[in-house]
This record gives structure tokens, C-alpha cells and sequence, in this order.
């Protein structure tokens, strides 16, 4: 089998981890090309050896690669998305808020055989919230904590003159759902978006957000009452170079491709 060549949209934190994985080697996998703002202009990064991929403009990544990871900010998903759809590629998206106001994205994977794969990212269970959804779900309720400097630029502070980094104790400064949360907090709560999808969906699953002036893992709990299993589940992320982000995403990016090429595939 000829090695699955990857795309990797957006060279930020998860951008960076992700190449900085390929790079050491992942059987079957090859970083082919890298989508950035000045294809002229690289950016530094140590390649261990290996030659650098190519360094493209967003739009310019479907002809090198047969599936894009999409880690860039979320406005952009349309348009690293659709080129790969058309050509009946996969798409990895890791703004999975960003989908909610594209749904025509679906539309276009469906009509040319594309697809789009939401990876658990920094959230853990969409393996068994989906099992779960197979029957019913009576509730998904999440709880999720960041650090304060975690939230700074959400539309959704900004909009109400909060200014995050003056709070001194853990302080409620969301709730609402999924799809609010989307909007409010772009670059903070996919994770909240990713479960709706696997669950009940953005207008039914309920959130918290605190913000935590002790905090120094984004936290996420979520339960899930239905009628197969109770779920009470929690993850503590340590933070990446984006204190937004939290470092397994990048992780399962990786574990995600991998299972694309594996004889032995684990997990829903
Ligand atoms: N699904 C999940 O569980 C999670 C999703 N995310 C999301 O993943 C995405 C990426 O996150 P990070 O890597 O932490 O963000 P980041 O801010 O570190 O990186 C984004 C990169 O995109 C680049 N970029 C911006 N405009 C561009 C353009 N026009 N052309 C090319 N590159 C451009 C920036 O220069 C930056 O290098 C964000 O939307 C974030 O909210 C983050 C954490 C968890
Ligand atoms: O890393 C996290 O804790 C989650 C996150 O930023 C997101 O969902 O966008």
C-alpha cells in the first residue's frame, strides 16, 4: 500500500505537534504538505533529518494529499474543507465548532463520497456517547474548567466587557449549549461542539463554563444518562504552547491516522 500522504492545515500548536510526530516516523504515513499564510517564507521547524514537506497556501493542500487535518482558526474550516471534499477526500477537523455553521460542508461530503472525521481531540467517551446514541440518551450535561489566561479574546467575554484575568476565584462565566458555546467560545469549547455530535446535539447538550484562576489543566466532565449506561467521565489536559489547547489533541490526530491504516482498529 502506497503511504497515505497527509495534509496539515494551520502550522500553530497542534500543527506543529502533528509534523513534529510524522517527522519521527509513522508506518504508512507521510507529512506531504504543510498549509500556511506565505508558502515563501517557511517557518523554522526542525525536520529530524527528514526532507520538509511542501509549504502551501490553505486552499492550494487537495492535490498533494489524500486527507487534510484541519487545525487552524475556526473561520477558516470552508475553505480547507471543501476542495478536499469535492475531490471525495477526507477531511480531519479539529474546529469542530465551526462545523455547526457550515453544515453544507456535510452536504458536500455526501454528494462527492468525502468525509468528515471529528477526532475525540481533547475530550475523552465519543466513543461511548455514540454507543449510548444508538438508543436513548436522556441528558448530556458538561462541566468545563480552564485556567484564566485559557479564555482570553472569546467574543463571548469580549462582547461583555469581562476582563478574565482579573478574577481572583472560580467564577460561572458560561452556560448555555453546545451551539452557544460555539459561538461564544470559538477557540475553546470544539470539545463541547465534538460530544453534541456524537450525542444529542448542540441545541440539547447543556454546558458550564469556569473560568479558574487555580487551575492549570482544562478540565472537562461530562455526564450522560441514558438508557444502555450512566457515564460520568473526566479529563485534566495539560495545556499545550496555546494555553487554549490542550496537548493530547494533536495526539489524537495521530492516533486517529494511524487507526485509517491499521489491521487491528480499537474504539468505535
Ligand atoms: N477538537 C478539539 O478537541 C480541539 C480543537 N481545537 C481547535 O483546533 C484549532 C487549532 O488549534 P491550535 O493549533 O491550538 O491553534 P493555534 O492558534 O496555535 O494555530 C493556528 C495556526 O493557524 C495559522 N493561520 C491563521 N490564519 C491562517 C491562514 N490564513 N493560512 C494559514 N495558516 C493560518 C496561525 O498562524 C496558527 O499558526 C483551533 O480552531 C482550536 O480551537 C483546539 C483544541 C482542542
Ligand atoms: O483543549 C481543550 O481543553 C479544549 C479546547 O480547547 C477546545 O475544545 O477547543
Amino acid at each position: 500500500m502506497e503511504d497515505l500522504r497527509v495534509g496539515v492545515a494551520g502550522f500553530g500548536a497542534i500543527g506543529r505537534s502533528i509534523a513534529s510526530q510524522l517527522a519521527q516516523g509513522v508506518e504508512g504515513i507521510r507529512l506531504a504538505a504543510v498549509g500556511v499564510r506565505n508558502p515563501d517564507a517557511p517557518p523554522e521547524f526542525d525536520w529530524q533529518g527528514r526532507t520538509p514537506p511542501r509549504f502551501v497556501l490553505l486552499e492550494e493542500l487537495e492535490p498533494h494529499c489524500d486527507i487534510v487535518i484541519e487545525c487552524a482558526p475556526a473561520h477558516l474550516l470552508p475553505r480547507i474543507a471543501t476542495p478536499f471534499l469535492k475531490a471525495g477526500k477526507k477531511v480531519v477537523s479539529l474546529s469542530s465548532g465551526a462545523l455547526l455553521g457550515h453544515p453544507e460542508l456535510v452536504d458536500l461530503a455526501r454528494a462527492h463520497n468525502g468525509q468528515i472525521l471529528v477526532p475525540s481531540g481533547a475530550i475523552l467517551g465519543l466513543d461511548a456517547i455514540l454507543a449510548a446514541a444508538e438508543g436513548t440518551i436522556q441528558s448530556v450535561k458538561m462541566t468545563s474548567r480552564k485556567p484564566l489566561k485559557g479564555f482570553v479574546g472569546a467574543p463571548f467575554l469580549e462582547k461583555r466587557n469581562i476582563d478574565v484575568m482579573s478574577l481572583k476565584e472560580p467564577t460561572l462565566i458560561f452556560s448555555g449549549t453546545a451551539r452557544e458555546a460555539a459561538s461564544g467560545f470559538p477557540a475553546n469549547l470544539n470539545v463541547a461542539v465534538s460530544v453534541s455530535l456524537a450525542g444529542v446535539g448542540p441545541d440539547k447538550t447543556l454546558l458550564e463554563v469556569w473560568a479558574d484562576p487555580g487551575l492549570e489543566r482544562n478540565t472537562h466532565h461530562i455526564e450522560v444518562v441514558s438508557d444502555s449506561a450512566l457515564l460520568s467521565m473526566e479529563i485534566q489536559n495539560i495545556p499545550s504552547e496555546n494555553p487554549k489547547t490542550g496537548r493530547i489533541t494533536a495526539q489524537s490526530a495521530i492516533a486517529l491516522l494511524r487507526k485509517l491504516r491499521a489491521p487491528l482498529s480499537v474504539g468505535t
